[in-house]
């Protein structure tokens, strides 16, 4: 039993996710594991055990179907060993936005919205009262880049994104860490499974080399992490001009270039 928080991890079962316990493991985490494809996290957990030596659970569970979630949400507020959430479980859909069907964009919200947030709450509620832990959320450069990709997609990362920031404000103070990871096109089984052919794509960053960057920046206790960014000074000007704004985000009367001329 490792004496370091044991890491859950959602979409363990592959891409990020599955990187992630690999190098969570190599640091001695013991791990939970939540995905839908029980037999690929088994394989993977059987490999992580025997070369790391950590316990390592499965929690099958698919996060769009509620009663799933729940049992996934009481396993972060019951488990006191879990000290590290990555929530990372999400999907992408290519096409254009009027042609996706209703439940498509239902699931795609259910997985990349709603359960984010109420992972990220079932953990924080615990977190806070131990004045501890941390939160990984795992957003997208698409978040805030509406000219890249499919409306959908980076809508709800979009939403991950201002879900972490405020919860940074909120959960930070109390010690707990907050980290958005915001990263661009990385060579997974996103893109074949949105119905995209990674082949037909520019190169793309190897996951591994996704992941490592992302630690880096947790390591580093990074709000913010863009792995392909080289120069943090950009991110934080684009912030600044954001903030610049806030001062007019109160008042009574509109702004003078809304008014009727008299
Ligand atoms: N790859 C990229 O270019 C980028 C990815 N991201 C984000 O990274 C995260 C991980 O994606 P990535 O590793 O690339 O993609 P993958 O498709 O390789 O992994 C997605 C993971 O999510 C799991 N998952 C999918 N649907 C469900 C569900 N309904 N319930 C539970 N688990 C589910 C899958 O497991 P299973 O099928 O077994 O359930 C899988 O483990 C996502 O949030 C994605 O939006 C962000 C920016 C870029
Ligand atoms: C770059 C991403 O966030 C994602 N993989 C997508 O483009 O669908």
């Amino acid at each position: 039993m490792s004496t370091q928080p044991s890491v859950l991890i959602t979409g363990a079962s592959s891409g990020i996710g599955a990187t992630y316990a690999d190098r969570f493991a190599r640091r001695g985490h013991d791990l939970v594991l939540v995905a839908r494809d029980q037999s690929r996290m088994e394989q993977l957990a059987e490999r992580l055990r025997a070369e790391h030596g950590v316990a390592i659970d499965i929690l099958r569970a698919d996060l769009v179907d509620r009663t799933q979630l729940a049992q996934v949400e009481a396993r972060l507020r019951d488990d006191s060993r879990i000290g590290i959430l990555i929530n990372n479980a999400g999907a992408s859909k290519a096409g254009a936005f009027g042609d996706l069907p209703p439940d498509t964009i239902s699931a795609l919200v259910d997985l990349n919205v709603t359960a984010v947030a109420r992972l990220a709450s079932a953990a924080a509620s615990r977190f806070v009262r131990e004045q501890g832990g941390a939160i990984v959320n795992i957003g997208s450069v698409l978040g805030i880049a509406h000219e890249i990709g499919s409306p959908l997609y980076g809508a709800t990362k979009a939403f991950v994104l201002m879900l972490s920031q405020t919860l940074q404000r909120e959960l930070g103070p109390g010690g707990v860490y907050v980290q958005a990871v915001l990263p661009a096109a990385t060579a997974t089984e996103i893109w074949d499974r949105s119905g995209r052919n990674v082949d037909e794509l520019p190169p793309m960053m190897s996951v591994d080399e996704l992941v490592d960057a992302a630690l880096v920046g947790f390591d580093r206790r990074e709000a913010i992490t863009l792995p392909l960014l080289p120069d943090t000074e950009q991110w934080d000007a684009y912030d600044a001009a954001r903030k610049a704004m806030l001062v007019h985000f109160s008042g009574v009367h509109p702004a003078e270039r809304y008014r009727k001329a008299g």
